[in-house]
C-alpha cells in the first residue's frame, strides 16, 4: 500500500508548543481525518505539509518526495482547503478564479463552473461579500478543479449549514472513488469522521495518540461504567481516562481484552464512541464531575 504522506520525526515548537518527533504516514487511497483538541497542533501539522511554515527537524515526505512548495509538481497534485482567507475582498469569484487558474497546469474551468453552481455561488459576487461558509465552498471549487491527487482541508466543514456539511462529506466520499486520491481534512466534528474517515490521526498536545484505522478502534477501547468501589491503586491504573461522579465512575480503557477480563461481570461494558475516546484521552484521570 502506497504512503501518500510521510513524517519522519519532525519537531516543531513554539514558545509554549512543542511538536516532537512526530512520526507517522498517511495512505494512498483513504480518507485521514485528523483530530484533536484545541492547540493539539493540527493546523501546525497542516500547514508544514503545506511549506508555509518550517519544521526544524526530521523530514516530511509527500508523494514520496520530500515537501518543498517550489516543486510545480506539488501545487498541481495537492488541493488545499483552510478556513483562512487568501482570496483578495475587492475581486469577484469571477476574478479570483481567472487569477487562481493559470496557477495550475491541470486546471479544468469546466469543472470548476461545475462546483461553483453546485455550491451556489454567484461569479459575480465580491469575495468580502461571502459569508465564512461560502469561502469555504469556494475554496473548495479551487480545489476540485484542478485534478489534484490529495486533497488537504484544514476544518473544511467548519461554518458550513447542516444540509451542505452532509452534501459536502458526500462529495468527498465520491472523490475518493478513484482509489489513486486521497483526503487529510482536520475537524473537531466527530460526526464527520463515523460518517466518511477510513484512518483517524489522534493528536493531542503536539504527540500523536494514535494512527489507526476507523474500524479497528472499537477492538481496541473499552468504556467501563461502574461503581467507584471498583476503583483502586491498580485497576486506576488501567484506565487512560476516568471521570468520577457522587455514584460511580466511567472510564475509558485502551486494551479493550484486559479491560473486558477484568470488569465484564462487575461494570457496564461499552464499545465507546470517537467522541469519547477523545474526550477520556484528552482529560485524562483528573476529572470530577
Ligand atoms: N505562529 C505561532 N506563534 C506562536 N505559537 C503558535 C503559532 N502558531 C501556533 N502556535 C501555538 O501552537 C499550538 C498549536 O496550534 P495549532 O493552531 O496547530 O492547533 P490546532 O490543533 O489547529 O488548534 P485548533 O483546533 O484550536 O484550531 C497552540 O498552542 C498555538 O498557540
Amino acid at each position: 500500500m502506497n504512503e501518500v504522506i510521510q513524517f519522519n520525526q519532525v519537531c516543531k515548537s513554539y514558545d509554549r508548543f512543542e511538536l516532537k518527533d512526530l512520526t507517522f504516514s498517511i495512505k494512498e487511497g483513504y480518507i485521514t481525518g485528523l483530530i484533536g483538541p484545541n492547540g493539539a497542533g493540527k493546523t501546525t501539522l497542516i500547514q508544514m505539509l503545506m511549506g508555509m511554515i518550517f519544521a526544524e527537524r526530521g523530514e516530511i515526505r509527500i508523494f514520496g518526495r520530500p515537501n518543498s512548495p517550489d516543486d510545480p509538481g506539488f501545487k498541481d497534485r495537492i488541493g488545499y482547503v483552510s478556513d483562512e482567507n487568501y482570496f483578495y475582498d475587492h475581486l469577484t469569484i469571477k476574478q479570483m478564479k481567472r487569477m487562481i487558474a493559470p496557477f495550475f497546469s491541470g486546471w479544468d474551468e469546466e469543472v470548476c463552473r461545475k462546483y461553483l453552481e453546485l455550491f451556489r455561488l454567484s461569479p459575480d459576487k465580491k469575495i468580502k461579500d461571502l459569508s465564512k461558509g461560502m469561502k469555504m465552498k469556494f475554496s473548495l471549487a479551487i480545489a476540485l478543479s484542478h485534478g489534484a491527487e490529495l486533497l488537504i482541508m484544514d476544518e473544511p466543514t467548519a461554518g458550513l449549514d447542516p444540509v451542505f456539511r452532509r452534501e459536502l462529506l458526500d462529495l468527498l466520499s465520491g472523490h475518493i472513488l478513484d482509489e489513486k486520491k486521497s483526503i487529510l481534512f482536520s475537524t473537531h466534528n466527530t460526526t464527520d469522521l463515523d460518517r466518511i474517515a477510513d484512518y483517524i490521526v489522534f493528536l493531542n498536545e503536539g504527540k500523536l495518540v494514535f494512527n489507526e484505522m476507523k474500524e479497528s478502534l472499537p477492538e481496541k477501547y473499552l468504556l467501563v461504567k461502574g461503581g467507584k468501589e471498583l476503583l483502586d491503586r491498580d485497576t486506576r491504573g488501567w484506565f487512560t481516562g476516568i471521570r468520577e461522579t457522587a455514584h460511580g465512575f466511567e472510564g475509558l480503557v485502551s486494551n479493550r481484552t484486559e479491560g473486558e477480563r477484568y470488569f465484564k461481570d462487575i461494570a457496564l461494558c461499552e464499545t465507546p464512541t470517537l467522541e469519547e475516546i477523545m474526550y477520556f484521552t484528552v482529560k485524562g484521570n483528573t476529572i470530577h464531575a
